[in-house]
């Protein structure tokens, strides 16, 4: 009996785990909560059972299926596959060898492999379309299940690497699941997150273990993970991801009139040095400042109405309190803008920042030509401290590093500096399964450049690249409901950088120029003549 291998559904792919059972229940009796709830793919994982046993599960298992019609995959036991003629194996890197495995099972059975590099994708395409069927990508996050992991958590800009290397080596018959720490408060960023730069592969599925071999309400844990998956958007915010192609001054008007009446709360998560300016700044923009880094009050906080959180890893605040804001924002819908300073200029930094941008979505990230080259992993030499590097970046190219920032992590990008970008790869919060999704590729997603001549005392104060995320944080916090997420960061790059030029003309060197740089933003914000504004935006 052979299991068409194009009528396989990847969707919701169950890994059994008999280690983890909840009292009452069995191996058995969490497979077919799993099957009569949505589970479209099971495979059988017993790392340590005997053989006589583990062929008694798999005749028992494989009867389940048949029963809803779902393919059983047998992990690592080639004998066994055979011995009861399973519809196919999953076979990890250290297992036999897939040549080998293909050989064995002939070219009907379904073979998947564990797969964690890019190497190995390498290797996949060019043993060709009758060897792999699918691969499970992992892990994407920490997980207990896997013992002694060979391997770190790729989250999931690890997952869009593998995708983006079987769209370059152009293995289009393999399918593709995600697996590792894979739960409701993730799975929907991941389906969102994860998909090739030239926008044609998302996943086919996800892949788990404990969120039901482990569930105490099997039926209930998978239909959970059912609705997520046959959904397909992820409403993270409560804001509007449309986009128009130009940006009116009515538009920044009405944007501002929603924060003059909103009045937001922007949490600072910040370094030392940003904290006063950026709370004068938040001042002066008619919002209410707050710099608390304590995970006590998080949830509080968030629950403020028109709250916003920025989250600027010059903080000292150690990585378990920024992931508390994170998870509690997320949690409650709340925007948060990220500005991941000095992003790879140590390996420290670069390790906080991969762990926060792992670990939630932002509205907004947004950093210097640097650490934006450096996040779309395009930077030439190493980066220099947290200042954008010197050497001349042509516009081309910073806006090609914002578009794929923004692309990768489905978020609102901002590239600062005498040109600033803005990308817009929100992808209106939607997502999907399978192949050929595409709507639009890295390259060709909506981003503008917003310009007003050199300002050259914006880099010889302190904070006036931090400052700019609290006057985003501000605008996108003070949105009302269905307001749009674009226009609100593209006005405050707008404000923020017209008030820089006013005050760099009406001030007498860098000490005042702080100064007014306030001054201005309270007289713009409050005027609210856009039109009125000297810096210009266009579309790139
Ligand atoms: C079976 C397995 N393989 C992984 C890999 O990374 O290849 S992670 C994993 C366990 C996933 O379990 P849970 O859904 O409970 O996190
Ligand atoms: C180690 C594994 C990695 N991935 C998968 C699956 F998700 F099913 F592809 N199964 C495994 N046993
Ligand atoms: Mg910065």
């Amino acid at each position: 009996m052979v299991f068409p291998k194009d009528k396989v559904d990847y969707s919701l792919y169950l890994v059994t785990d008999s280690t983890m059972l909840p009292e009452g229940t069995t191996l058995y009796s969490q497979v077919e909560a799993g099957l009569k709830n949505g589970v479209t793919l099971v495979q059988l994982r017993e790392k340590d059972t005997d053989t006589k046993i583990f062929i008694e599960e798999a005749i028992a298992v494989q009867k389940l299926c048949k029963a809803y019609d779902v393919p059983l995959i047998i992990n690592d036991r080639i004998d066994v596959a055979l011995a009861i003629d399973a519809d196919g194996v999953h076979v990890g890197q250290s297992d036999m060898p897939i040549p080998m495995v293909r050989q064995l099972l002939g070219p009907d059975k379904i073979v998947g492999w564990s797969v964690g590099k890019t190497s190995e994708v390498e290797t996949l395409a060019q043993w060709g379309t009758d060897m792999v069927d699918y691969i499970g990508i992992g892990m994407v996050f920490p997980t207990e299940t896997k013992k002694n992991p060979r391997k770190s958590p790729m989250g999931p800009t690890g997952v869009i690497d593998i995708l983006n290397a079987l769209e370059t080596t152009q293995a289009t018959w393999c399918r593709t699941v995600a697996i590792g720490g894979l739960h409701p408060n993730n799975i929907p960023r991941v389906l969102y997150q994860c998909v090739s730069h030239n926008g044609k592969r998302a996943l086919d599925g996800i892949s788990v273990v404990s969120d039901i071999m482990a569930s105490d309400d099997a039926g209930a844990s998978t239909k959970i993970l059912r609705g997520l998956l046959d959904y397909s958007k992820f409403e993270y915010i409560p804001l509007d991801f449309s986009h128009q192609e130009n940006i009116t001054s009515k538009d920044i008007k009405d944007t501002l009139s929603q924060v003059q009446k909103n009045h937001p709360l922007v949490q600072h998560m910040t370094n030392k040095v940003h904290q006063n300016f950026g709370a004068n700044v938040t001042l002066a923009l008619g919002s209410s400042p707050i710099m608390s880094e304590v995970p006590s009050e998080v949830d509080e906080l968030a629950s403020v109405p028109n709250a916003a959180l920025l989250l600027n890893t010059g903080s000292v605040a150690p990585v378990e309190a920024l992931k508390e804001a994170v998870r509690a924002y997320n949690e409650r819908k709340r925007p948060i803008i990220f500005d991941p300073v000095g992003y790879s200029a140590t390996q420290t930094r670069l390790t906080l920042n991969n762990t926060l941008l792992q670990y939630g979505q932002y509205t907004c990230i947004k950093g210097n030509s640097g650490e934006i080259l450096s996040l779309a992993k395009l930077n030439q030499g190493k980066m220099r401290g947290v200042d954008a590097g010197d050497d001349k970046v042509d516009k081309a190219l910073l806006a090609r590093a914002t578009r794929l920032v923004a692309f990768t992590y489905k978020t609102i990008a901002v590239c600062t500096g005498e040109y600033d970008f803005i990308a817009d790869g929100t992808m209106s919060s939607s997502y999907r399964l399978g192949h050929g999704v595409g709507e639009l590729s890295a390259n060709d997603i909506p981003c503008v450049m917003i310009e007003d001549g050199p300002i050259p005392l914006m880099e010889k104060i302190t904070a006036s690249g931090c400052s700019l995320g609290t006057a985003i944080a501000a605008l996108v916090g003070g949105l009302s409901p269905n307001g749009i997420a674009f226009n609100a960061v593209v006005s405050a790059v707008l404000l923020y950088k017209s008030a820089g030029k006013l005050a760099s003309l009406n001030c007498r060197g860098s000490g005042s120029f702080h100064v007014h740089l306030i001054d201005a933003l309270d007289q713009l914000f409050t005027t609210n003549d856009p039109s009125s504004w000297t810096a210009k935006v266009e579309i790139v």
